[in-house]
């Protein structure tokens, strides 16, 4: 039986004044949940104030059953992972030491051989091996990005929180990346939660879809639920919705 790993109830947060307001969500082990909504609706600031980087005003946020607002940022490093929105990192260091960045929060001065094993792992399961002496800074876009979620895998825990991971990635990596993502969830029983804006991608790969709209969670959608008139209520676009293979897909 899946599990709750995040539960967010009627959580008001943002920076000097709320962004959010009354938001309740969960995501449980083996599933992964996508936030959509336009810019602007609060995806990015939700994300934030899971991790504790964001002002909490009001309700709680339990990771694995623990208030996440009382745990140390150690704490919350060792169950979250995180890939920010457009993460591109300037200076030179090579791949794997990126993803060995993952290890810090189980890190004393240095990596152990479990740290390094860890972090070769996770390449492997990317298949992104290749890339380990390659300097991150000196990477295209999409391989810089699978760096990224290589080290979230290497960084371990029960939840990993990505922020708009395909963008910018061309259509294969962009398939790639969702395959990855949904079998990491599978095989490793975490949750993942990943804010996105490419509902045919999230309706290919979510299980569940969280749908933001000024701050606030609009509506709780699996991918066979979604309709024109929920699409035309969010980002005021009318939409056809057909059926392929057995899926939904929208068309503009
Ligand atoms: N550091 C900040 N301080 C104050 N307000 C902020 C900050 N970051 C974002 N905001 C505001 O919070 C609101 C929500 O922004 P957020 O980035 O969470 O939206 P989003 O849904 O992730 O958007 P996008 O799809 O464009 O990435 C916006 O009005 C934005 O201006």
């Amino acid at each position: 039986m899946s599990n709750d790993v995040l539960e967010v109830r009627n959580l008001t947060c943002g920076y000097e004044r709320p962004i959010i307001r009354d938001v309740s969500i969960n995501a449980k082990d083996g599933e992964l949940v996508a936030l959509m909504g336009p810019n602007g609706a609060g995806k990015s600031t939700l994300i934030r104030c899971i991790l504790g980087m964001a002002k909490v005003f009001k309700g709680f946020i339990r990771i694995n059953g623990r208030d996440a607002l009382r745990m140390s940022r150690r704490e919350i490093a060792r169950l979250v992972s995180y890939v920010p929105q457009n993460y591109v990192v300037t200076y030179p260091i090579e791949a794997f030491h990126a993803v060995l960045l993952g290890r810090l929060p189980y890190m004393g001065l240095r990596p152990s051989k479990f740290d390094v094993d860890v972090a070769i792992n996770a390449m492997r399961r990317l298949g992104i091996e290749y890339l380990a002496n390659k300097m991150i800074n000196r990477l295209s876009g999409g391989e810089a990005q699978l760096v990224h979620i290589a080290r979230a895998i290497a960084q371990g825990g029960v939840l990993m929180l990505l922020d708009e991971p395909t963008s910018n990635l061309d259509l294969k990596h962009q398939v790639m990346v969702m395959e990855v993502l949904s079998r990491i969830a599978r095989e490793d029983g975490i949750a993942v939660l990943t804010a996105m804006h490419d509902i045919n991608l999230a309706l290919k790969y979510a299980d569940r879809i969280y749908v933001m709209h000024n701050g606030r969670v609009i509506a709780e959608l699996s991918p066979g639920d979604v309709s024109p008139s929920i699409i035309e209520e969010v980002y005021g676009v009318k939409t056809t919705v057909i059926e392929h293979n057995g899926r939904p897909v929208v068309i503009v």
